[in-house]
């Protein structure tokens, strides 16, 4: 058996009381500014065991394959399910169009990375998880360029009803969440919180701002002390919601002190970013969650 020993940058998080593999396990001194280091320890086994394990290897890798094309099959159902609930209800008048795409901005990046837990613990499971983003992108593109028609998608995400649409805003969101899940995936609050700020904190404040929106921003009369408040508020929220979730599933444990006014910042940076009158030339889907990643792998190391 041998041990290997190395040092991470993730000054604030704290050793994990559920590991998810049994070959690596993760220590920290109890100091929330020292660095953790992660002790992997290696088994040499003998020629008869090493056989056994082989097999055995093999089999709890054909059982994380299934495991992952499974939970890949359910969660693309999902989001299936999600745009055509929201497209009748839209269509039965039960709530405005608007609101339906806002709420799919919402729920869709929110539920697909509450889902990520039941893939697997393999290497893979990352990559099978960016499958149901990654479809969905061929699907916007599909669509988007008028190769097929589903009224329902157009009517469930646009502004106006065109094709054209999808090409911006729904295909820029697809896209953070195929780089969130393949740099970040559960193993850092970076990408949960630039989630987060995207689909929670934007989305809300959009519906916030169109009904309580009067009060203009000085910078950027399209925008309003109520969206921009409420941006900032539900962002830091659903940020420290999604971290408890992760933390007590126990992909990562924060040191909370340390973490809450970390993310206030993150989500401040997100709101003064989501306020700015540059929406015309660079997308909210990609400015905010792009300078939350910055501030958060300032703030939490990468
Ligand atoms: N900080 C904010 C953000 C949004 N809004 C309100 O929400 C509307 C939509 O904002 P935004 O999402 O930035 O506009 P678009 O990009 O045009 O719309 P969408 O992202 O939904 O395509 C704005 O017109 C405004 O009424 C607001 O008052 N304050
Ligand atoms: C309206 C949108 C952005 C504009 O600001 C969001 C578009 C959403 C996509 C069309 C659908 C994305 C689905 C997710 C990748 C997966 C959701 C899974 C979940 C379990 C419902």
């Amino acid at each position: 058996m041998s041990i290997l020993i190395s040092s991470s940058t993730h000054s604030i998080l704290r050793p994990s009381p559920t590991l998810h593999s049994s070959a690596n396990l993760s220590f920290s001194q109890s100091s929330p500014t020292l660095p953790i280091f992660r002790v992997h320890i290696i088994h040499r086994a003998p020629y008869a065991a090493a056989v056994a394990s082989s097999s055995s290897a093999f089999s709890v890798g054909a059982g994380a394959v299934l495991q992952d094309a499974g939970a890949t099959a359910a969660v693309l159902a999902g989001s299936y399910v999600l745009v055509l609930t929201f497209d009748a209800l839209a269509e039965r008048k039960v709530i405005q169009q608007n609101l339906s795409r806002k709420l799919v901005h919402i729920l869709s990046g929110l539920l697909f990375a509450i889902a990520w837990p039941i893939f697997s613990t393999s290497t893979e499971a990352r990559y099978f998880a960016s499958l149901v983003p990654l479809t969905n992108c061929f699907r916007l593109l599909i669509h988007g360029l008028s190769l097929a028609t589903d009224e329902g998608l157009i009517k469930s995400v646009t502004r106006e009803g065109k094709p054209a649409e999808l090409l911006r805003g729904p295909l820029y969101y697809v896209l953070i969440l195929i780089l969130c899940t393949l740099v970040f995936w559960r193993e850092s609050p970076v990408g949960v919180i630039s989630l987060a700020m995207m689909c929670g904190g934007d989305g809300v404040a959009d519906i916030m701002g169109r009904r309580y929106g009067s009060m203009k921003l000085p910078h950027n009369q399209q925008k309003s002390w109520a969206g921009s408040i409420s941006m900032f508020v539900f962002g830091f929220l659903i940020s420290i919601g999604m971290l408890y979730y992760y933390s007590r599933l126990g992909y990562f444990q924060l040191d909370w002190a340390n973490t809450t006014p970390r993310v206030a910042m993150v989500s401040l940076v997100a709101t003064l970013v989501e306020s700015l009158p540059t929406t015309k030339v660079l997308d909210d889907n990609i400015s905010v969650p792009l300078a939350s990643i910055v501030a958060a792998c300032l703030s939490f190391g990468l």
